[in-house]
């Protein structure tokens, strides 16, 4: 047997061995297949890469904005040229269709390179009028060195998500991809590269939370964007508080997804299961508790049933395949947990939910779209986030008791509305505390649309131009016209 390929670190420009010593293995989830013997960043890893960041930052941060996102647009060129190749690999690292990972996570990558290489060159600060004898003006200026560490389910999209506008606006950046799906985080590197990044601006470290905790902790990092559990976000803020970094948090959600009785049930059904089965359900916005009205509850869930049974589960590399393999063992048995625990609460499945055995891919950890009925806002399987494809459905009778059940969570990541009645879909969004909420469509995040989680959710926003925002800080100039009036 051939022995699995070394993955090493990304530091200032060039792959680097890590000094600690120490590796770990990345496996195809899917197969169990070996796919790498990854390089495993230590504090001294950490250090190195802040201070290659740290002279990479000098020479970014003093280019005219327009030269830097020419970098980012030429970055996301050779991205899209080479988008077979990269979804593979991301299939490889995650298990999820190669149906999907075309367009949901290189395409989306792209689009952000893309659109804040468009934008560099318009980041500016205001001017303020004080009158005939002074003027103030504002300046957005770079933070200085942002670490990025992301979660394993869009691994090259969350690298793109934060390495964008964090090198539009003249950053120098560490991203630590999740240890699970490190791959797409080093081609993104070399790409760069490629694209003229200057050495030191982009760098990739390797590992698990210890690693994570030397970069959340670090003093002279300046900013931590971090995607992931709630859990985790809790203690890399605690981390991040040692120094006062800036931060962006992108965290879990259990959001709902409301269905009123005039909705076109074709399209709400559709949209429940992009919102609960799309990536296996591992996806953070997902709409996981479907709320529908009475009235309609029995043909939605028929409809919904006879879809869901007609899914393919499969290899992922199969273009037929529309359900993957999760990530890992332990999370196929925690989500298996999750549907023991809602039988026991008296939910209804009504469908999947079953451990399933895919040829050729023995060793994944394959499961059926599970649908619980008869769900209740108290179930374990209501209020937790499962992060998998287990999709719960309540019904409800009126408006003011949909939205107080909908609101009733510490998430706040998204939310859905479908309804033909518009007057009645904007009075419910406006009502939702949810970052972000589709009205007649579910999971759609281009990149010019902020994207981010009210309450624990989150904190600050990706996408958008609102995202430079957060990697940038405002430097206010007063400018005397006249004299100094003495105070004394
Ligand atoms: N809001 C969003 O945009 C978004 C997007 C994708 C995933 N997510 C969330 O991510 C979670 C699933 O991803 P996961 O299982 O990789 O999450 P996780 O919290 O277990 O890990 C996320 C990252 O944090 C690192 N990490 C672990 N402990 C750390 C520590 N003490 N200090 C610093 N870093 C540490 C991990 O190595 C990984 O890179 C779900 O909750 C999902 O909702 C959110
Ligand atoms: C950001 N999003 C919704 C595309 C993927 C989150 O898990």
């Amino acid at each position: 047997m051939s022995r699995p390929k070394k993955l090493s670190l990304y530091i200032d420009g060039k792959p680097a061995k890590a000094i600690s010593g120490k590796s770990f293995t990345n496996y195809n989830p899917a197969t169990g297949a070996k796919l790498s013997e990854v390089e495993q960043a230590g504090r001294r890893d950490i250090e190195k890469a802040v201070q290659a960041a740290r002279r990479g930052f000098q020479e970014w941060s003093a280019l005219p904005g327009i030269e830097r996102g020419r970098v980012l647009k030429k970055a996301a060129a050779i991205l899209r040229e080479r988008r077979m190749e990269l979804a593979e690999i991301e299939v490889k690292d995650t298990g999820k269709p190669i149906a999907e990972a075309p367009e949901a996570d290189i395409d989306s990558g792209a689009d952000a390179l893309e659109f804040f290489g468009g934008l560099a060159a318009d980041i500016k600060g205001e001017h303020h009028d004080l009158g005939p004898g002074a003027f103030a003006y504002s300046r957005r200026e770079p933070l200085g060195i942002c670490a990025g560490i992301g979660a394993w389910n869009y691994p090259l999209q969350i690298a793109c998500w934060k390495t964008a506008p964090a090198l539009a606006a003249g950053n120098a950046m560490i991203f630590k991809p999740s240890e699970l799906t490190p791959t797409n985080a080093v081609k993104l590197a070399e790409i760069l590269t490629e694209a003229g990044l200057p050495k030191g601006v982009f760098n990739v470290v390797h590992g698990m939370g210890e690693t994570g905790h030397y970069i959340a902790s670090h003093p002279d990092i300046d900013k931590i964007s971090f995607t992931g559990s709630v859990p985790t976000g809790r203690k890399v803020l605690a981390d991040a508080a040692g120094s006062v970094k800036k931060v962006t948090m992108e965290l879990g959600g259990k959001s709902p997804l409301i269905v009123f009785e005039d909705s076109q049930i074709h399209n709400a059904v559709s949209a429940a299961m992009n919102a609960n089965f799309y990536t296996q359900g591992e996806i953070c916005s997902n709409g996981t508790r479907v709320y529908v009205h009475e009235d309609i509850h029995d043909a939605f869930v028929s409809i919904l049933k006879s879809r869901t049974e007609a899914m393919v589960i499969g290899d992922p590399m199969d273009p037929a395949t529309h359900v993957g393999s999760l990530i890992s063992g332990d999370h196929l048995e925690k989500v298996m947990e999750y549907v023991r625990l809602g039988i026991e609460e008296g939910a209804h499945l009504v469908s999947g939910g079953e451990k399933v055995t895919v040829k050729g891919c023995e060793k994944g950890h394959f499961i059926s779209p599970a649908i619980f009925t008869a769900c209740q806002d108290d179930m374990r399987i209501c209020r937790e986030e499962i992060f998998g494809p287990v999709m719960s459905i309540m019904t409800f009778r009126d408006e003011d008791e949909v939205v107080a059940r909908a609101n009733d969570t510490e998430f706040g990541l998204a939310a859905g509305v479908f309804t033909q009645n518009l007057a009645r879909a904007h009075r419910v969004v406006a009502r939702l505390r949810a970052g972000t909420c589709w009205i007649n469509n579910y999971n759609l995040t281009p990149v010019g649309v902020p994207f981010g989680g009210y309450k624990q959710s989150g904190i600050g926003r990706e996408n958008a131009a609102v995202a430079l925002d957060h990697f940038t800080q405002l430097k206010s100039v007063y400018v005397e016209l006249g004299d100094v009036e003495s105070s004394y």
